[in-house]
C-alpha cells in the first residue's frame, strides 16, 4: 500500500521563553538583550574580577561524600531562618535598579519570588517602591521581604527609610557594610556606564546626597556604634551584609545588636581579591558556634552549591546576578523559572546526598577540596 501523503508540518511553536537548562545560561540570554552598559553593570565585578571568579571556583572545588540507602520518603526543602519557616533556603540578594534589566522591575521579581516561595531582600537602590514590592509578596506561602540599607547622609533620612520599610511590612533590615566606597569597576568604566533616563533609586528621592569627596563617603561608612544605634531605632531584626572576617562575626554577636550575618563579598564587586565566601563561611561558623544565623551569597548557581553552603554552616543562601539576568531575559516569568530550577536542583542534591531535609545537611558531606577547605567525618547517628 502506498504511504499516505505526509501532513504538512505544523508551524513551529515558540515557547514564551527558551527552556532554561542551567542558571549560567541566563548570562548569554541577558547579554543578548541588554544594553552593553547595563550588561557591564549587572555582570561585572571589581578590578580584575578575581574574587568574582573565585566565588564560583570555591563552590566548584568542594567535593561531596554522599550517603546511600537513607530513608528519603517525605523529602522536603522546607527549613527555617531565624525561626521563620521557609519553603526552601533560597533568598534573592539585594540588587539595584531592576528596571534597567526589564520593565517588570522589582515588582516582577517579587511576583516571581512569591510564586516560588523565595524570600527577597530589596535594595535601597531599588527602582520601584517597597510598598508595591510588598504587595506582590503578600501571598500565602510567600517568603519574607527584607529591606537593605546604605547609611544616608543624615540620620533622620536613614530613619525615614527604616520607617517606610517597617510600614510596608518588611520582616528585617539589612545593613550593607562592605561598600563604604564604590569598588574599582573597570568594566563599568570601559562601557561608559550611566543610569539610563527614567531609572533611579526611588527611595532616595528628596534625601540629601552624600557630602562630596572621599572624606564625605568615609564619614558615612557605618561603624559599630552606628549598628547599635540603628538596632535601637527599630523593632525589626538587623542583619549585617558583607562580613567576611571571623573576628567581625564575633564582634557582631558580642554587640547584641545583630540578628544575623550575610557572608558576602558583594559578588566580587567591592574589594577585588577578597576571599571567596565559601572560604569565609566555615571559618565564621566555627568562630560563632551557632550564636548567629548565617546567610551566604556569591556565585551560588547550582543546587549542589546550596547543599555545600548549608554543609559549611549557612542557614540559607542568597542569589544575586541570576535574578537580574533572568529578569532581563524573561521578565517576571524568567525569574520564576530561575528559582524553580534552582529549587529543583537543590531537591535533587538533597536526595542524591542522602538527606531528607536541609536539617539533615552537615559538614560530614564535604570532602577536602583543592582549596584546603575543611573536612570532617559524619557525626554518629546522622
Ligand atoms: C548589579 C548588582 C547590584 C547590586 N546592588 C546591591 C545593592 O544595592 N545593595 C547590596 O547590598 N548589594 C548589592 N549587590 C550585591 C548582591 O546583593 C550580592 O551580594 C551579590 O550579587 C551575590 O553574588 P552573585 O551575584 O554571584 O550571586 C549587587 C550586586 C549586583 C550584581
Ligand atoms: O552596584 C552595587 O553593587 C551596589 O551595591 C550599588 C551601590 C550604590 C548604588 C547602586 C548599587
Amino acid at each position: 500500500m502506498p504511504a499516505p501523503p505526509r501532513a504538512p508540518a505544523p508551524a513551529p511553536m515558540t515557547p514564551p521563553t527558551a527552556p532554561l537548562i542551567r542558571l549560567s545560561d541566563l548570562d548569554d540570554a541577558a547579554h543578548a538583550v541588554l544594553d552593553p552598559r547595563a550588561w557591564a553593570y549587572f555582570s561585572g565585578g571589581a578590578a580584575d574580577e578575581l574574587t568574582l571568579a573565585d566565588n564560583r571556583r570555591a563552590w566548584d572545588a568542594l567535593r561531596l561524600w554522599p550517603r546511600a540507602l537513607r530513608d528519603l520518603r517525605g523529602l522536603s526543602t522546607a527549613t527555617t531562618l531565624a525561626g521563620r519557616p521557609l519553603a526552601h533556603p533560597l533568598l534573592l540578594a539585594p540588587v539595584a535598579w531592576h528596571r534597567m534589566a526589564h520593565a517588570d522591575g522589582e515588582v516582577g521579581t517579587a511576583l516571581a519570588a512569591a510564586a516560588q516561595g523565595a524570600g527577597m531582600i530589596l535594595s535601597c537602590q531599588a527602582s520601584q517602591p517597597v510598598e508595591a514590592v510588598a504587595r506582590a509578596l503578600a501571598e500565602p506561602g510567600a517568603g519574607p521581604l527584607w529591606f537593605q540599607l546604605y547609611p544616608l547622609a543624615r540620620r533622620e533620612d536613614t530613619l525615614a527609610l527604616v520607617r517606610r520599610a517597617e510600614d510596608a511590612g518588611c520582616e528585617a533590615l539589612v545593613l550593607t557594610v562592605d561598600a563604604p566606597v564604590h569598588g574599582v569597576r573597570d568594566r563599568e568604566r570601559r562601557a561608559g556606564f550611566a543610569l539610563p533616563p527614567g531609572v533611579g533609586p526611588v527611595h532616595l528621592d528628596g534625601f540629601a546626597p552624600p557630602p562630596p569627596g572621599l572624606e564625605g563617603l568615609l564619614a558615612l561608612a557605618p561603624r559599630w556604634d552606628e549598628v547599635a544605634w540603628l538596632a535601637a531605632q527599630t523593632r525589626l531584626p538587623l542583619w549585617l551584609k558583607g562580613v567576611l572576617h571571623p573576628e567581625d562575626a564575633v564582634l557582631a554577636a558580642d554587640s547584641g545588636a545583630v540578628a544575623g550575618l550575610i557572608v558576602s563579598n558583594h559578588g566580587g564587586r567591592t574589594l577585588d581579591t577578597a576571599v571567596p565566601t565559601a572560604w569565609a563561611l566555615p571559618r565564621m561558623a566555627a568562630a560563632l558556634q551557632g550564636r548567629l544565623p548565617l546567610v551566604v551569597d556569591g556565585g551560588i548557581r547550582r543546587g549542589t552549591d546550596v547543599l555545600k553552603a548549608l554543609a559549611l554552616g549557612a542557614s540559607a543562601v542568597a542569589i544575586g546576578r541570576p535574578q537580574v539576568m533572568a529578569l532581563a531575559a524573561g521578565g517576571a516569568l524568567g525569574v520564576a523559572q530561575m528559582l524553580r530550577l534552582l529549587r529543583d536542583e537543590f531537591t535533587v542534591a538533597l536526595a542524591l546526598a542522602g538527606c531528607r531535609s536541609p536539617a539533615d545537611v552537615h559538614a560530614g558531606l564535604l570532602a577536602e577540596g583543592p582549596g584546603g577547605l575543611p573536612t570532617s567525618t559524619p557525626p554518629a547517628g546522622r
